[in-house]
């Protein structure tokens, strides 16, 4: 499985978007340490708040499938440059990635940054900081 397949299955995600508020279509591909793919669209609501990003769709498909294991995530939107994901996205990535975990933000002309879920968001809230807290 090479980054090209894994942003087509983002691609073919995209096409699921629902988005008749922003219409503003997002996909996302995960692949998991057993290399198995899970897509996700974003999804939203009349209730716009509630909207369901892409990414967070795919990581809520796979962990609710018992396969929290992730290796590498794809991301692609129709943007002037590599889509960017946003705050929430990257907190949940945090939670199901390991820190070194690729993501690859594309979009539909081609382009691809091929970043990691530490530097979308350094200095994370994470688990152990709870673990951390319940010493004291
Ligand atoms: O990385 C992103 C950025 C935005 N959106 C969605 C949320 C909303 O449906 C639409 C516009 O913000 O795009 C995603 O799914 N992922
Ligand atoms: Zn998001």
């Amino acid at each position: 499985m090479n980054v090209q397949e894994l942003i087509q299955f983002a691609k073919e995600a995209r096409e699921k978007a629902y988005v008749p508020y922003s219409k503003f279509q997002v996909g996302a591909a995960i692949r998991t340490k057993n290399n198995k793919i899970y897509k996700g669209a974003n999804i939203e609501n009349a209730s716009y708040g509630l909207t369901n990003c892409a990414e967070r769709t795919a990581i809520f498909k796979a962990v609710s499938e018992g396969d929290r294991d992730l290796e590498e995530i794809a991301v692609i939107a129709d943007t002037e440059g590599p889509v960017s994901p946003c705050g929430a996205c990257r907190q949940v990535m945090v939670e199901f990635f390991a820190p070194d975990a690729k993501v690859y933000l594309a979009n539909l002309k081609g382009e691809v940054l091929e970043t990691t879920v530490k530097e979308l968001l350094p200095g994370a809230f994470k688990q152990e900081d709870l673990d951390e807290s319940k010493k004291n």
